[in-house]
């Protein structure tokens, strides 16, 4: 490139709920300066919208009716990402249960997949120095010529104690059952389900500290800034 600017290094990090995703690719983006997003808070994103207005978010075509509605603005900055539907902060509430209950069900319709993944396109060509995008489906369709693509895993009991966790005082077997039900519908859906691409790299996370995680991803970043 002119003036000896690196090109862009695009890393597609994938996997189920709990593996680490938002975690490593923070912390990774910004350990290498590169920007971050994530494509989950986009999906609870319009969720919380279908939610707030009186969609019925298990009526597939009502959702596709008004997929084109809401105006999803995400900040990119690792260290403080934001996320906005029409002005409106919704970093907090698309957190919140009833919008992690009918995600799947709305990010399985055809029509909000292909308006996010637009959105997921614009933002990740506009990173100057790179960005790390962490998903489902990043490295099977929304980046496919990534630089590099990750699928962390992890025991469905290692992710349901770090759910846990976060969500306090919630009962362990009740949000292993939740996960499980969840990575179901988003493993089993016609249109861009999660799956690992084949040419990703798996990273079992069960018996990794985070910091491990991150390093190992780093590590496979640089090596591939380094044409290795
Ligand atoms: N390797 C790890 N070991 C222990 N806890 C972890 C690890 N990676 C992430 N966590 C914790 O698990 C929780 C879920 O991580 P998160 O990054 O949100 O996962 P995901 O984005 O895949 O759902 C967070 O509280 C995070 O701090
Ligand atoms: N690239 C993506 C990212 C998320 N999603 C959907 O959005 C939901 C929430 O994603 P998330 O990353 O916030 O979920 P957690 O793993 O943080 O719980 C997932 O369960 C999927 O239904 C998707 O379909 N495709």
């Amino acid at each position: 490139m002119e003036n000896g600017a690196a090109k862009p290094v695009i890393v597609a990090i994938d996997g189920p709920s709990g593996t680490g995703k938002s975690s490593t690719s923070k912390a990774v983006a910004a350990q290498l300066g590169l920007s971050y997003l994530d494509t989950g808070a986009q999906y609870r994103a319009i969720t919380w919208w279908m939610v707030n207005n009186g969609i019925d978010t298990d009526d597939p075509s009502a959702v596709a009716a008004v997929t084109g509605k809401p105006e999803i603005v995400s900040g990119t900055d690792p260290k403080s990402p934001t996320i906005t539907v029409d002005g409106v902060d919704v970093a907090g509430p698309i957190r919140e249960q009833d919008v992690t209950s009918r995600v799947s069900a709305v990010s399985a319709v055809p029509e909000v997949r292909t308006r996010i993944t637009e959105l997921q396109r614009t933002i990740a060509s506009a990173a100057v120095t790179g960005i790390v995008v962490e998903g489902r489906d990043i490295g099977t369709t929304v980046l496919p010529g990534a630089d590099l693509k990750i699928f962390l895993t992890a025991s469905p009991e290692a992710r349901a104690a770090r759910r846990s966790g976060e969500l306090k005082g919630a009962d362990l077997n009740t949000t292993r059952e939740a996960l499980i039900r969840r990575d179901a519908a988003d493993s089993g859906r016609k249109t861009s389900p999660l799956a690992k691409a084949g040419d990703a790299v798996e990273v079992d996370t069960t018996e990794l500290t985070l910091q491990q995680v991150v390093e190992c991803v780093v590590t496979l970043v640089e090596e591939k800034r380094a044409g290795k």
